[in-house]
């Protein structure tokens, strides 16, 4: 059988009189051999090798000359929010940004649970003056992590520069008992936030949560009356979205004037 093969620019005319199955296996083997070009191919590859390699120079030298305006003093009170735990140096450590520290908390987000705290936080961060702290760190509310320190609390804040304000948010601070005592004495001038909303809304909106979260972990899904009410059906005040403050107990603790709501 006679064949003629256009492959892109290169014409192959070869004779084969071999069966069909074999007619494929050694068609391919030689369109290979025959198309391959040496001499092309170590071309075309360090092309691609001199690209790439630009390329990364390039990502790297933009993030090379962030970093280093950083590291020699320029940073911005924006910059923080870049690099709330100091500047990625390589091997898992990181550099503190020139002039900044891990400060106590000045303002803390204390609840309530579900009332739209993460987005209060987020829209507070917005402003370069103000350090979030990404996570929740339940230091007032768990007796374990309070017995860590104040020392093991400020280890756990972003970096900012004096003048900057440092967030916490944990909504559980707002229905523990312990917290207020424990806030006042970090610092009785603490900043106080409460965020509320209707309370059946956010009951609602919690027990969609928790329920959602039981599910993933395949645990048994259970009605809103098993949580909300006891067999009484009374309401369950001891359920987490419903539990409120004693304020009497708080009282000694707060002026009521610095809770912002
Ligand atoms: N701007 C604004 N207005 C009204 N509602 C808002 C807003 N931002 C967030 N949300 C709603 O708040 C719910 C999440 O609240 P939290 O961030 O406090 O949750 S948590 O307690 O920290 O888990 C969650 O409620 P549900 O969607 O009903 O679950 C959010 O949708």
């Amino acid at each position: 059988m006679k064949m003629a093969i256009a492959f892109k620019d290169v014409d192959l005319n070869f004779n084969l009189t071999i069966n069909q199955t074999k007619l494929h296996r050694v068609s391919y083997k030689r369109l290979f051999y025959r198309t391959f070009d040496k001499k092309r191919f170590v071309y075309s590859f360090s092309f691609l090798a001199i690209f790439l390699f630009m390329f990364q120079i390039l990502i790297d030298g933009n993030s090379c000359s962030n970093v280093s305006t950083c590291l020699s003093g320029n940073c911005s009170f924006e910059d923080t929010h870049k690099y709330p735990y100091g500047i990625p140096i390589g091997n898992g450590s990181r550099l503190p940004i020139p002039g900044t520290n891990q400060r106590l908390p000045e303002v803390l987000i204390i609840g309530v649970r579900k009332g739209g705290t993460r987005a209060l936080l987020e829209m507070l961060n917005l402003h370069p003056d103000i350090q979030k702290v990404p996570m929740e760190v339940h230091f007032f509310d768990r007796t374990d992590r309070h017995a860590l320190g104040l020392e093991w609390y400020r280890h756990q804040m972003p970096f900012t520069f004096e003048g900057q304000l440092t967030v916490e948010k944990s909504p559980s601070y707002f229905i523990t008992p312990e917290a207020p005592k424990r806030v006042y004495k970090m610092n009785s001038s603490a900043k106080l936030l409460l965020i509320v909303r209707d309370p059946v809304v956010r009951l609602l909106s919690d027990f969609a949560q928790i329920e959602a979260t039981r599910s993933e972990w395949k645990k048994k899904p259970r009605s809103f009356e098993d949580v909300a009410l006891l067999s009484n059906g009374s309401v369950n005040f001891q359920y987490k979205a419903i539990q409120h403050p004693s304020l009497g107990k708080l009282a000694p603790y707060l002026c009521l004037a610095p809770i912002y709501t």
